[in-house]
């Protein structure tokens, strides 16, 4: 039976972890504060015919590589690409939550939004349209309680469909403003001729134009592990690099 990866990632404290241990029956670190999780733990489920790798990453507010906690999380999700990534949110606080989904979402289509928290925002009187957020992300979003063991078995129908490629979405293409569309336009050839289709260029590109020198260290790292040396990689792509903000 073959193993899907999922990746748990999401802002702090919006339930990661909680629903880690729920499908995995382990123990990580749960409670009412942020930055509990501090390395990646792995654990097995399995659901309908298949077998899951769960990895609980750390929880971030970006993949910007503002802390290693953000570097531990866009390296996992760019250089392990699990077969889904599930971005968790907080119902609660979701116009905050999404800008983590939207960087994940530039990234990978391979993506599971889980809305966890579900209860208190009933509470609160919070109404989710799911279906328009998914329309408009163009990946499966699903609402859920972990703590209360809600909407489980929907949740991972969706992470199956994913995972099996029964629903595939490209990487979430944003705009942006004319001169960082030009700066990316010039990258991102130069990037998919250093390092080919492996990652996403378009991504790598924009980060390179923001001057995030720690990823360009983690590409050049990831590359020479997998023996692919990145030769000539300082003047691709040091050159021209200029911070767009
Ligand atoms: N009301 C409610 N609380 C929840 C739910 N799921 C998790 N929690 C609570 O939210 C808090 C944070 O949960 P964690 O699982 O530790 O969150 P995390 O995302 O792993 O946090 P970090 O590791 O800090 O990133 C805990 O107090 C949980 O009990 C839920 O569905 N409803
Ligand atoms: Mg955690």
């Amino acid at each position: 039976m073959s193993q899907y990866t999922v990746a748990f990632a999401g802002n702090p404290n919006t339930g990661k972890s909680t629903l880690f241990n729920l499908l995995t029956g382990m123990r990580q670190h749960t409670g009412n504060w942020a930055g509990k999780t501090v390395i990646s733990a792995e654990g097995e489920f399995t659901h309908k015919d298949h077998q899951y790798l769960a990895v609980d990453l750390p929880g971030t507010y970006s993949l910007y590589s503002n802390s290693a906690d953000e570097e531990a999380a866009r390296d996992y999700i760019i250089f392990e690409q699990p077969d889904v990534t599930l971005v968790v949110l907080d119902a609660t606080s979701l116009e905050r939550n999404l800008n983590l989904a939207l960087q994940v979402l530039e990234i990978t289509g391979r993506t599971v939004i889980c809305i966890n928290l579900i209860d208190e925002a009933r509470r609160l009187g919070i109404d989710i349209n799911l279906k328009k957020i998914s329309k408009r992300l163009g990946v499966p979003v699903v609402a859920i309680s972990a703590r209360n063991k809600i909407g489980i078995e929907a949740l991972l129908d969706q992470v199956e469909l994913v995972a099996t490629s029964v629903v595939t979405a490209p990487p979430l293409r944003i705009t942006y403003n004319d001169e960082i569309e030009r700066g990316i336009a010039e990258l991102t050839p130069m990037v998919e001729q250093t390092i080919g289709s492996m990652y996403p260029a378009r991504w790598i590109a924009l980060r390179l134009l923001d001057g995030d020198d720690s990823l360009l260290t983690s590409l050049k790292a990831n590359m020479n592990s997998k023996g692919k040396a990145l030769p000539g990689t300082k003047e691709v792509l040091g050159h021209g690099v200029t911070a767009c903000h």
